[in-house]
């Protein structure tokens, strides 16, 4: 019997957290190389090499091609992922093996959970997320569309976030707060009422800041 031909996985921007997605993709069996705007100027990274910029990516034959978009900024990682959406690319969810993701949880094309995340039942997760490092999803959360949860970071029972919202490194939030869109927590936050959306906040318990546009 002949072993199956590895899976293909471009992943698109190949920064730090790029390097995050290949380490968990090859964990799950896929060969990876990257795509990146900064190309010819940077032709790789680390050992994996840079094959082009998101135009060539997108003139890539799209029938056995699966594409990670890993662009850490919520606004630039959406552009790109509807781009690729609509010109019929394949977007896997990729969880990481040592992740925790329940049965019940509901995850979104784009998605990514990376290693010692926890997302419990009924957690509805959306497009182009990025759950972190450790960050625990509790039970009935929502997580809005092309938003980052950082490491470390806990959402209780039934938080609702909207879309783009970035939660910094090592926040809290208490149960059933709602965070509307295009909101960012600072690091190390404890959040305790909703916030509006396009606003910053943070501190212990989180204040808002400023505005964002
Ligand atoms: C795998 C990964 O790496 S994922 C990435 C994880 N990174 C994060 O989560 C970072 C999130 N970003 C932050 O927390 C940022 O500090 C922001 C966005 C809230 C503010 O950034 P900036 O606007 O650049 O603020 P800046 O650094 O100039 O600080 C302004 C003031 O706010 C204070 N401040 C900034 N962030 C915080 C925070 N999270 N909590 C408390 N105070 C803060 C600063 O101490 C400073 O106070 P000072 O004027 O008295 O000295």
């Amino acid at each position: 019997m002949t072993e199956p031909l590895p899976k293909a996985l471009a992943i698109l921007g190949a920064s730090g957290h790029g390097k995050v997605v290949a380490d968990l993709a090859e964990q799950l069996g896929y060969i990876v190389y990257f795509y990146d705007d900064a190309y010819p100027k940077k032709t790789s990274l680390e050992h994996w090499p840079i094959c082009g910029k998101s135009d060539d990516l997108l003139k890539q034959d799209n029938t056995n091609l699966s594409v990670a978009v890993a662009i850490g900024n919520n606004t630039i990682r959406q552009q790109k992922i509807d781009l690729l959406n609509k010109e019929q690319f394949y977007l896997p969810i990729l969880i990481h093996p040592r992740a925790t993701v329940s049965q019940y949880a509901q995850l979104s094309l784009g998605s990514v959970v990376l290693a010692g995340a926890i997302v419990n039942a009924f957690a509805r997760i959306g497009k182009g997320v990025i759950i972190n490092s450790s960050a625990v999803i509790e039970h009935d959360c929502v997580i809005g569309d092309f938003s980052h949860i950082c490491p470390n970071t806990s959402l209780a029972g039934g938080v609702t976030t909207g879309t783009q919202v970035w939660v910094g490194i090592g926040s809290q939030v208490k149960q059933l707060i709602n965070i509307g869109d295009n909101v960012l927590i600072g690091a190390g936050s404890t959040l305790l009422k909703d916030l509006p959306a396009n606003t910053t906040a943070y501190g212990s318990p989180a204040k808002i800041i400023a505005l964002n546009s």
